[in-house]
């Protein structure tokens, strides 16, 4: 995929050009107000590096600046949050190489059935299943929660009944850590976990599995049909299931010819990761679409993500087929996050 190097000044940089610079441009209209948005020729409308390159430049010997990139800028968060993923996947590799996590993997305890988790508590509930997230901060909102003890508040959301938990690895833009998943993990909670990263490379999934996750996040516009297939294999090898977020019917579709799709989980994003409007009506639009009729026809468990604070939201967002809720700042900020969700899912 992509070729890495150092230059001599130790910046990291680009040898291939961004294949994301053929882009077309695409409207997207199953929310309340259609918009434009340009994907490339796999479907994917997040450019996974600058389209020429980092700043500066390597040729044999020499170190230069190019100047003039007007479009080397990232186009929205999504796009900054995995440019910065290459720098960090590098920093994190040296300090920990993939031999070594590999060795953690192969003595942790067994990954646990995140979807099986979700099944059972909304058999017993008649509520979707819950997903709650463990989260401080986020670029739409800043610090959520000041007071952040993430075992204190995972402890308080198995109790409260979650049936899964969310967990945001990412530093720099969510103020998360993947030791923040270990130590949930070690402190005994049940729920199986979800690693909350910003997927771009299988580095990091070994990574979630070797600090205790069960499940892993991949963003289908982040990632084309070819890169999700892979990174798919590899969370199996791992005996983990992915929840595949899709945020349009044209990602949907995209999603549901890939193999084995059915073992994973699917989930549809509200909120809008250009202008951080959140719209549950994009939920009901893309399961009111074909691809939506097929998911049910399959049996596909699908995930009503981000915006949900209220009841009202709950049964808005269950009665357009969603199996199970991703819930982050309306549980997170509260005092006491159990009874959030027991006031959440009316329990
Ligand atoms: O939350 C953000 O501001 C955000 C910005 C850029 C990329 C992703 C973002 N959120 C990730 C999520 O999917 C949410 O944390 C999750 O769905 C929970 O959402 P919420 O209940 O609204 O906190």
């Amino acid at each position: 995929m992509k070729t890495l190097f150092k230059s001599s000044n130790n910046t990291t940089g680009f040898k291939r050009p961004c294949r994301g610079n053929k882009l077309k441009l695409r409207t997207v209209s199953v929310r309340s107000t259609s918009m434009t948005e340009q994907v490339d020729k796999d479907g994917v409308s997040i450019r996974r590096r600058p389209p020429s390159g980092g700043d500066r430049q390597a040729c044999g010997p020499f170190d230069f600046r190019v100047t003039g990139l007007d479009d080397n800028k990232p186009r929205n968060i999504l796009e900054e949050i995995v440019w910065w993923k290459a720098k960090e996947i590098d920093y994190m590799r040296e300090k920990q190489s993939l031999a070594l996590l590999k060795a953690m993997v192969n003595s942790a305890p067994p990954a646990r059935d995140f979807k099986a988790a979700i099944m059972k508590k909304a058999g017993e509930t008649g509520k979707p299943g819950l997903i709650a997230e463990v989260k401080k901060a986020s670029p739409s909102k800043g610090v959520i929660q000041p007071d952040f003890d993430p075992v204190r508040i995972a402890k308080a959301y198995e109790e409260g009944g979650a049936a899964c938990l969310s967990v945001l690895t990412d530093e720099k833009f969510f103020q998360g850590s993947f030791d923040n998943l270990r130590l949930i993990r070690a402190a005994g909670v049940q729920c199986p976990l979800l690693c909350k990263e910003f997927v771009v490379e299988a580095y990091q999934v070994f990574k979630g599995r070797a600090c205790g996750a069960d499940a892993v996040l991949l963003i289908a516009s982040v990632l084309p049909n070819q890169d999700m297939a892979y990174l798919m294999k590899v969370a199996a090898s791992l005996n983990m299931q992915c929840l595949i977020e899709v945020h349009s019917v044209e990602e949907l579709e995209r999603m549901l010819l890939l193999p084995d799709i059915e073992k994973n989980i699917l989930g549809i994003n509200n909120r809008d990761l250009q202008t951080f409007k959140v719209d549950l009506a994009n939920t009901k639009n893309i399961m009111d679409s074909e691809a939506g009729k097929q998911v049910k026809e399959r049996g596909i468990l699908m995930v009503g993500e981000s915006g949900i604070f209220t009841p009202d939201d709950v049964a808005f967002v269950q009665n357009a087929g969603v199996g199970a809720i991703l819930v982050g700042e309306s549980l997170v900020k509260q005092g006491d996050p159990a009874l959030g969700i027991k006031q959440l899912l009316t329990l």
